[in-house]
C-alpha cells in the first residue's frame, strides 16, 4: 500500500511520513516548500512561485496524486494544505476525516462539537484522506531515501491573484517548536501585564501563546497564537497554562503536552482537573515569583 503525505512545516512533514510509515509499505512526501530529506521514499517540492499562492498547488499535487495513485493521504491541519486536500478529496470522489488523533484498525479516532466528543470513523471512498493533529504519530520513526526532488509548479487555469501581503506578527519563538509553552488567558485584566507571561517566557526558552479571547475578544495577542480546537494544536514538553480557566475548547490543544501546569486564583477552576500541576494563586503575585525562583 502507497501513503501520499502533504505536509508544509518540516516537524509535521517528518512526523506525518513516519505516522505513513505504520500504515503503508510505500511512502511519498508532497511539501510545499519544506525540503526534509531521509523521512520518506520519495520527497517531492512544490514551490510557490513568487506572486502565485498556496491554495493554488492543487494543479501540482492533483498531478502528483494521480501518477502516484495512493491508498491514503495524510495532510498537514495548515490553511493551505487543507483547500488542497479538499479539493483532492473531492476529485477523487471521497470526503477528508479532518482532526484525526489517533488511527487505528477500528478506524480513525478524530475530535468534534468543540473537542468535548470524539468519534471513530471509517473512510469510505477508495482513497483515504486524513488531516492529523500534530503529535499523533510521536515516536514513530521517518525513514526513507535522501532524494528531494523539486516539481514543476502548474499553473492553474484560473489562479487566485495575490493582491498584498505581509509578514504575521509571531508569538515569539515558533510554537509548534517550543519545547515550552507559557499560554495567557483571561486572568490577565490588562494587556500590559502580559510581560510577567513573557518574562516567564524568556527565563525558560518559551513561546507565548493564549487562549482565544485573548485573540478575537480584545486582540492583545496575534490571532496564529491561540491553542484549542480553532487554534493551535501544540505538543511542548512544559505547557503553562495562567488565568486559563481550563474549557475543554482550549484543553483540546494543549492536553497532548508534557507536562500541564496550571495558575489560577479560582481553587475550583476546571482546570486544575485536567493538569498535572496546579498552583493556586493570583497571577500578579506568582509569575513574578517564578521568575525569580527560577
Ligand atoms: C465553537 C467554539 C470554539 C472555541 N475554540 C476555542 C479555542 O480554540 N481556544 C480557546 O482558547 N477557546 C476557544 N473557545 C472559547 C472557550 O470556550 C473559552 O471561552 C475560552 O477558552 C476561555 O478562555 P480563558 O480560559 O482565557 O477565559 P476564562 O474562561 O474567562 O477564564 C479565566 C480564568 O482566569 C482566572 N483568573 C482571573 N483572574 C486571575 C488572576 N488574577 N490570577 C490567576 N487567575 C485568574 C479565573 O479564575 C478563570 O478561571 C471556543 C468556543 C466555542 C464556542
Amino acid at each position: 500500500m502507497k501513503a501520499l503525505v502533504i505536509a508544509e512545516r518540516d516537524e509535521a512533514a517528518r512526523e506525518l511520513a513516519a505516522g505513513a510509515r505504520t500504515l503503508a509499505d510505500e511512502v511519498v512526501l508532497v511539501t510545499l516548500g519544506a525540503t526534509p530529506a531521509g523521512v520518506a521514499d520519495k520527497t517531492l517540492v512544490v514551490n510557490v512561485p513568487a506572486g502565485a499562492v498556496a491554495d493554488d498547488a492543487y494543479a501540482t499535487v492533483r498531478g502528483i496524486f494521480d501518477a502516484e495513485a495512493p491508498a491514503v493521504v495524510l495532510a498537514e491541519p495548515t490553511r493551505h494544505v487543507k483547500s488542497v486536500l479538499g479539493r483532492l478529496a473531492a476529485a477523487a470522489g471521497a470526503s477528508v476525516i479532518t482532526d484525526v488523533v489517533e488511527l487505528t484498525e477500528a478506524g480513525a479516532k478524530s475530535l468534534y462539537f468543540g473537542g468535548v466528543g470524539e468519534r471513530v470513523r471509517k473512510s469510505a471512498g477508495d482513497v483515504a484522506f486524513y488531516t492529523v493533529a500534530a503529535g499523533t504519530f510521536d515516536g514513530a520513526a521517518a525513514t526513507g531515501a535522501d532524494a528531494v526532488e523539486e516539481v514543476a509548479w502548474v499553473a492553474p487555469a484560473a489562479a487566485l491573484e495575490l493582491v498584498s501581503s505581509r509578514e504575521r506578527e509571531k508569538g515569539g519563538s515558533d510554537l509548534f517548536k517550543a519545547d515550552a509553552v507559557v499560554a495567557a488567558g483571561r486572568g490577565f485584566a490588562e494587556e500590559s501585564e502580559l510581560d510577567l507571561a513573557r518574562e516567564l517566557c524568556a527565563k525558560i526558552d518559551g513561546g507565548l501563546a493564549c487562549s482565544r479571547p485573548l485573540t478575537e475578544g480584545v486582540d492583545w495577542m496575534p490571532s496564529g497564537t491561540y491553542v484549542g480546537v480553532s487554534g493551535l494544536v501544540l505538543t511542548p514538553k512544559v505547557y503553562v497554562a495562567c488565568g486559563i480557566s481550563g474549557q475543554m475548547q482550549h484543553m483540546v490543544g494543549c492536553n497532548r503536552s508534557g507536562a500541564v501546569f496550571a495558575i489560577n486564583k479560582d481553587k475550583n477552576a476546571p482546570i486544575f482537573k485536567q493538569c498535572d500541576f496546579g498552583l493556586v494563586g493570583d497571577l500578579s503575585e506568582v509569575l513574578p515569583a517564578l521568575v525569580a525562583a527560577l
